[in-house]
């Protein structure tokens, strides 16, 4: 076992931090997983389980669910794992429980709102003392959890650190690659979520594969632009935290995004309902973030619009046909 980061505190007991708890477990690491609903977090130390968020999985024996922040005191490294407008206030909670210098990973796919700034940001403010990291890349919760084979991004600005921590947390079937561009792996992770929910729409209303791998295509541009523009390097956005979670997300109704644009495509509204869908939250922020640096996100836009009520599906994809034939860019 590596001497780093040999115990691992995970902050929110949802789908994702349950998954990543035993992903670290199997890391050979000691893990304590953290949940605010005391009774969700009893029943899963009597049951083992999380039937609430992951149904089926069976809670790794080294992973120690507690109600308690105070608990993770100690702890040489948090994953924090709740959705990302939830992360400032969590992680201010957590603040008085952490040493100085002990890195907090955030694991949230999303900008927040009201502020305009990512999740590395947003922990800078709420938890100085502690030194931010991100982990993002292809990878359903479902998936990592049942030990299939995953690989993500993990970075941190101290490429010593973003190297020792995904060494810590990687196994053979859960693979972390490491990088130093903390901004370009979340902006990969929040702008895919938003571009998922259209090509949920296309599916939705039977446009055909042609038009989801164009979808995919234009998105990851936008992507890329938006990226450039907020200091991402091209190498990151082109891999696994951007194109690569793009693909996943934008391929399947497993992803929450694209279900909930599945169903406005059918007509169905915002289902199904209680879920969380990261792009819904984060689509106006993104898009008045592309604006303010003169970004065109044509996509992005006509998600932000559909979901503000300002334009129907047909006037949404009306418009995207609209625009002029152009050279590719
Ligand atoms: N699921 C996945 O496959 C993946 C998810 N992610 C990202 O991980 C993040 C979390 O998603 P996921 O775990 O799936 O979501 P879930 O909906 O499964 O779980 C969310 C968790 O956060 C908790 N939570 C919500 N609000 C608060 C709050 N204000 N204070 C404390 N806890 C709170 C919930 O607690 P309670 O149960 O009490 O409501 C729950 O435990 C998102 O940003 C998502 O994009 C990233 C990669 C994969
Ligand atoms: O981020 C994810 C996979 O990488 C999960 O996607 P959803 O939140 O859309 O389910």
């Amino acid at each position: 076992m590596s001497a780093r980061y040999a115990s691992i505190g995970v902050v929110g007991a949802g789908a994702w931090g349950t998954a990543l708890a035993n992903a670290c477990a199997r890391a050979g690491r000691e893990v304590m997983l953290w949940g605010r609903d005391r009774d969700l977090i009893a029943a899963m130390a009597r049951t083992r389980s999380n039937p609430a968020h992951l149904p089926g999985v069976v809670l790794a024996d080294d992973v120690r669910p507690t109600a308690d922040l105070a608990a993770l005191a100690g702890m040489d490294a948090i994953l924090l794992v709740v959705p990302a407008q939830a992360s400032r206030a969590v992680a201010a909670e957590l603040a008085p429980h952490l040493a100085a210098g002990t890195p907090v990973v955030t694991c949230a796919k999303g900008i927040e709102r009201g502020t305009s700034l990512f999740m590395t940001q947003v922990l800078g403010e709420a938890c100085p003392q502690a030194v931010p990291a991100i982990l993002s890349g292809p990878s359903f919760a479902a998936d990592v959890a049942a030990g299939l084979p995953t690989a993500v991004t993990l970075a941190a600005r101290d490429p010593g650190m973003a190297e020792a921590l995904a060494t810590a947390l990687g196994s053979s079937s859960f693979r972390l690659y490491h990088s130093a561009d903390v901004r370009g792996v979340e902006i990969g992770g929040a702008a895919k979520n938003v571009l998922a929910i259209a090509a949920g729409i296309v599916g939705g209303r039977k446009l055909g594969a042609s038009a989801g791998a164009a979808l995919i295509a234009r998105g990851f541009a936008e992507l890329m632009r938006f990226g450039k523009a907020y200091g991402a390097r091209a190498e990151t956005l082109t891999g696994l935290s951007g194109l690569g979670d793009l693909i996943l997300t934008c391929s399947t109704a497993q992803s929450r995004n694209y279900a909930l644009g599945l169903s406005l495509g059918q007509d169905e509204g915002l289902h199904p309902p209680g879920k969380l869908a990261e792009g819904a939250l984060t689509a106006s922020v993104l898009v008045a973030m592309a604006q303010a640096r003169g970004v065109d996100m044509p996509i992005a836009r006509a998600v932000e619009a559909v979901l503000a009520g300002r334009s129907d599906i047909e006037q949404a994809i009306g418009s995207l046909l609209a625009r002029p034939q152009k050279a590719e860019a």
